[in-house]
């Protein structure tokens, strides 16, 4: 029996760069990503999404500017949970990031993406991201930083069937 978790992870995006936030403790501590965490039970993902991003960076959100743009499907070795992560992109947010107990954020420029202190998928599946594609993918992980099998896919429409 494989447990599924769902989680958000969430970039904010402008013309020129993309914010990224440092994980201070925790799961992928050390990290760059996005910003999100566990949808919590009887919560809607976009509003787990909403939260987590306020949570983590002190940014705001409306649920219709997030666009949901990638799922990603973790399973790691020995392990009976599948987490699957619903990727959403925004361009219209308020506020100014501001650091917190669990991230520091930055602002990258997409040329600078700090591919080699980040889980290493997401280099697999940034280029998606980055040309505005939507996308699946399924990461097979050995310990937490070695893929043992992945596939990715472009995407017609998130929707589901
Ligand atoms: C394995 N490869 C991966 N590649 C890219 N991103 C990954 C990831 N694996 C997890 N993620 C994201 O990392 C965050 C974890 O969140 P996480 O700290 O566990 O959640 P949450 O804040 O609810 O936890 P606590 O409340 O501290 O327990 C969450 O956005 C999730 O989507």
């Amino acid at each position: 029996m494989i447990l599924n978790k769902v989680y958000t992870l969430v970039f904010l995006r402008n013309e020129q760069q993309i914010l990224l936030g440092l994980k201070k403790r925790g799961f992928g501590v050390n990290k760059w990503n996005g910003f999100g965490g566990k949808v919590e039970p009887k919560e809607e993902i976009l509003d787990a999404a909403v939260r987590e991003l306020k949570e983590e960076c002190c940014m705001s959100v409306r649920k219709h500017n997030l666009k949901n743009i990638g799922n990603l499907q973790f399973t790691f070795e020995g392990e009976a949970l599948m987490m699957d992560v619903r990727v959403f992109s925004a361009t219209s947010f308020v506020g100014d990031p501001e650091e917190t107990e669990e991230m520091l954020p930055k602002w990258f420029d997409y040329d600078k993406i700090p591919f080699e202190d980040m889980w290493l998928d997401d280099k697999l599946w940034f280029p998606y991201l980055l040309k505005d594609k939507l996308f699946y993918g399924r990461f097979h992980y050995q310990g937490y930083d070695k893929i043992l099998n992945y596939t990715i896919q472009e995407l017609n429409s998130m929707e589901r069937k």
